[in-house]
This record gives structure tokens, C-alpha cells and sequence, in this order.
């Protein structure tokens, strides 16, 4: 499928994410072209932008915003770092940002959970604004209020939730964006498909039976990123700091936070995500699920993710033990019933052996 003229296209209205409890809510904008229109109402702005982003983007938002401080971050999970964060404020403070200051993050999820944390801690807090260019920063890690780093021991294991005014996903910026890294993006719409929207699942892979899917150019792309959002939106409003329902969001996330840590971050969150929920998928259907493992199957091979050393249970389990939402009784596993139907699970480890040799043969 070609490059599609998007100004032809309705434009989405924008989404709210309302913070119970809280006065504030996230306005979710999606359409291309955004970012040259951004403002906020604060005078005083710093741009916290992925160093290694393609220069125009990085020139769109200062023009948009005319910020007083405009600071690179590492790209990657190489800038998910208390190091990093530590320069950042130190930067903040030295540039003399004030309380009625604003921080925006653009760049992709690594990007936008440091900047979110950077506001979250900077003067106990500062207003936050998210401008993701990468499709997973904008159908999961820009939208939820989830910021924060990585610690050797593990992913995400200090952070702060901490919603963003607003979040803008301009995806013109997706032009750049190199396919793995699209690709890699697709897991967390897919996800969004399986956990509660099965419709997405054909948006990705409109056959499982061709390798043709989801592209950059895709027509139905804003309409794609506004439909995974508001499977996050929807969620997130009920239960913000995941008391209860929002840790079906972590569907694939146990083993894939794991596979992250135990590569030092080599491989990609998006792909270790693909093979989490393939591995979720699998775990689902021991446990008497059906017909979810084809689609994990077939989403993995169109994404072609960077093939695994050899792997044994007994070598991620320390990982495992440690993911946030395990307690003294041990982690806990979001499975399926079903497509759209996700429950919690405590699983003893000895149930694990045998569906952990299907993925590896699998993968
Ligand atoms: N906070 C949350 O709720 C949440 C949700 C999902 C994922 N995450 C986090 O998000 C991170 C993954 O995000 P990601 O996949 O966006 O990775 P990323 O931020 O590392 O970006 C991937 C790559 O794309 C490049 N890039 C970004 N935008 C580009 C563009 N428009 N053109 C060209 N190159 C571009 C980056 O420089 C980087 O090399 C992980 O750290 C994960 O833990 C957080
Ligand atoms: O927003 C959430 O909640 C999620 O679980 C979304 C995930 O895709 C995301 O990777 C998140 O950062 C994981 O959160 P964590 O609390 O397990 O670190
Ligand atoms: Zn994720």
C-alpha cells in the first residue's frame, strides 16, 4: 500500500483521559501534521527531546513552542538511567526553570518515560506534556501517567505516575521511523487487540496468511494509533496507579521485561513484548484457553524480532520473581480466557517447564 494523502482524511477528535479524584485530565490529540501547532499555556518551557531524532522534528516543536531550555536525552534505554535523570535536573535547575515552568518530552517511549519522570521530580513536580514519535510512545507509553527508569536489577523499577496535560501524536513523524522500530511499536496495538479490541488484530495483520500488514503508510493508521489509544484510555481511567484491572495492561510484559533485562536492554521493549504475549498466549492455553496462540504466532513472524540466545527458565526466573506485580506469594501472570477476556493468575513454577520449551521451539 502507497503513501496516502492524510489531509484527506476526517480529523480524529481529540481523546480525555480523565484522573479520578484529580481536577485533571490527559487531552490524547492524533493527526498528522500536529506537532507544528503545539503550545502550552506556561511561559516557560523546557524541550527534553531524543537526542538522535531526526533534526526537523526536533526544529518543528522549537519553532511551536519557542522553549527557554531545549536538552538532548540518550536515546534509548540507555538514557532510562538515575545518571541520566540526575543530569537532566541539574540542567533544570541550572537553566533556572521555575515551578510555573512546563517540561515536553518528544521522542519515543524511552524518551517520554524519562521526561515524565524529570517533571514528575523536578521542584516535587512540574506541569508535563508528551509529544511521542514512535507508534508505541503513542498507542502505550506517553498516554497513563507511567514515567520512570530502569535499575540494572530489573525494568521500570523507579518511576512516578505522573499524566501528562496533554499528549500530541503527530504521526507525520512515523515518516522516519525505521521499520523495526515500527514494527516493534505494533506489539503494544496488538496487545490492545487481545486484551480487549480483536478487531485490531486484523488491522495489524490483515491476513495471517500473507506477511503484508500495518505499515507507516497505511491509511488507517491515525485511526489504528486513536483506537489502541483508547483501549489504554479506557482502562487507565478506571484504575490509574493499577490497583486492580490496569495490570491487564502488562499482558506479555512478565517474560518481556525479563528477556529486556537478562539482553542488558539489547532487545527492543516492542519485541520482547511480541514474544511475551506469544509466551502468554501458550500459557493461556494450558491453562484452558483456545485458538490465541495463532495469533501470537502469526504476529511474531510478521515482526521478525531479533532472535533470542538460548534461553532457560532457571536463568530468567530471578527477573520473573522480581516484576512488579508479584507479592511474597509470587508473581502473578495475565493470561486470557479468551480474545478481549484477561484475568490474573498465580501459576506454580513447575507449570511453567513445559509451555516455556513450546515458545522456545516456537520462537
Ligand atoms: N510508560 C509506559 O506506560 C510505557 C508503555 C510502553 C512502553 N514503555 C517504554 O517505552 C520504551 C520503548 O519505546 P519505543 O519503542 O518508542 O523506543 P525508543 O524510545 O527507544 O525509540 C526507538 C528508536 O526510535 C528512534 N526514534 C524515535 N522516534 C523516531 C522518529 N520519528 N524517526 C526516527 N527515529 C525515531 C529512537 O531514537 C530509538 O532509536 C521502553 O523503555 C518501554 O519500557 C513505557
Ligand atoms: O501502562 C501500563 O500499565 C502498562 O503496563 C503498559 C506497558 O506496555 C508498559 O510497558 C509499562 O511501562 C509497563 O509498566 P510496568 O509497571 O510493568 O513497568
Ligand atoms: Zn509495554
Amino acid at each position: 500500500m502507497g503513501p496516502t494523502d492524510l489531509t484527506a482524511l476526517p480529523e480524529l477528535p481529540p481523546l480525555h483521559v480523565p484522573w479520578p479524584g484529580q481536577a485533571r485530565s490527559t487531552t490524547v490529540e492524533v493527526g498528522s501534521g500536529l506537532l507544528g501547532q503545539i503550545s502550552v499555556p506556561e511561559t516557560q518551557v523546557a524541550l527534553l527531546h531524543d537526542r538522535a531524532l531526526p533534526t526537523e522534528w526536533v526544529s518543528r516543536a522549537r519553532q511551536a513552542l519557542n522553549p527557554a531550555l531545549v536538552l538532548p536525552v540518550s536515546s534509548g534505554e540507555s538514557g532510562k538511567t538515575l545518571d541520566e535523570v540526575g543530569r537532566l535536573l541539574s540542567a533544570l535547575a541550572q537553566g533556572g526553570l521555575s515551578r510555573a515552568g512546563a517540561v515536553v518530552g518528544l521522542g519515543g517511549g524511552a524518551t517520554t518515560d524519562v521526561a515524565g519522570f524529570v517533571a514528575a521530580s523536578y521542584l516535587r513536580g512540574v506541569a508535563y506534556y508528551a509529544a511521542p514519535t514512535t507508534l508505541l510512545g503513542m498507542v502505550d507509553a506517553a498516554v497513563g501517567g507511567k514515567t520512570g527508569v530502569n535499575l540494572p536489577e530489573g525494568k521500570n523499577l523507579v518511576g512516578a505516575f505522573w499524566p501528562a496535560q496533554a499528549v500530541w501524536c503527530d504521526t507525520e513523524t512515523l515518516d522516519t521511523l525505521p521499520p523495526r522500530d515500527f514494527r516493534s511499536g505494533a506489539a503494544e496495538v496488538f496487545k490492545h487487540g487481545l486484551l480487549a479490541r480483536p478487531e485490531l488484530l486484523a488491522q495489524v495483520l490483515p491476513s495471517t496468511l500473507s506477511a503484508a500488514g500495518l505499515t507507516r503508510f497505511s491509511e488507517w493508521l491515525p485511526q489504528l494509533v486513536r483506537s489502541a489509544v483508547e483501549v489504554k484510555a479506557e482502562v487507565v481511567a478506571r484504575d490509574p496507579t493499577e490497583q486492580n484491572e490496569r495490570a491487564f495492561l502488562n499482558l506479555g510484559h512478565t517474560l518481556a521485561h525479563a528477556l529486556e533485562a537478562l539482553t542488558r536492554h539489547r532487545l527492543p521493549h516492542g519485541e520482547a513484548v511480541g514474544y511475551g504475549l506469544h509466551f502468554a498466549a501458550l500459557l493461556s492455553e494450558a491453562q484452558g484457553a483456545t485458538n490465541l496462540s495463532p495469533h501470537t504466532r502469526a504476529f511474531l513472524h510478521w515482526q521478525n524480532p531479533e532472535p533470542l540466545p538460548r534461553l532457560q527458565l532457571d536463568t530468567l526466573w530471578p527477573f520473573i520473581a522480581r516484576d512488579k506485580k508479584a507479592d511474597e506469594l509470587g508473581p502473578r501472570w495475565v493470561l486470557l480466557h479468551g480474545l478481549a477476556q484477561p484475568y490474573l493468575a498465580r501459576l506454580p513454577r513447575e507449570q511453567l517447564g513445559d509451555v516455556f520449551e513450546t515458545w522456545r521451539r516456537d520462537i
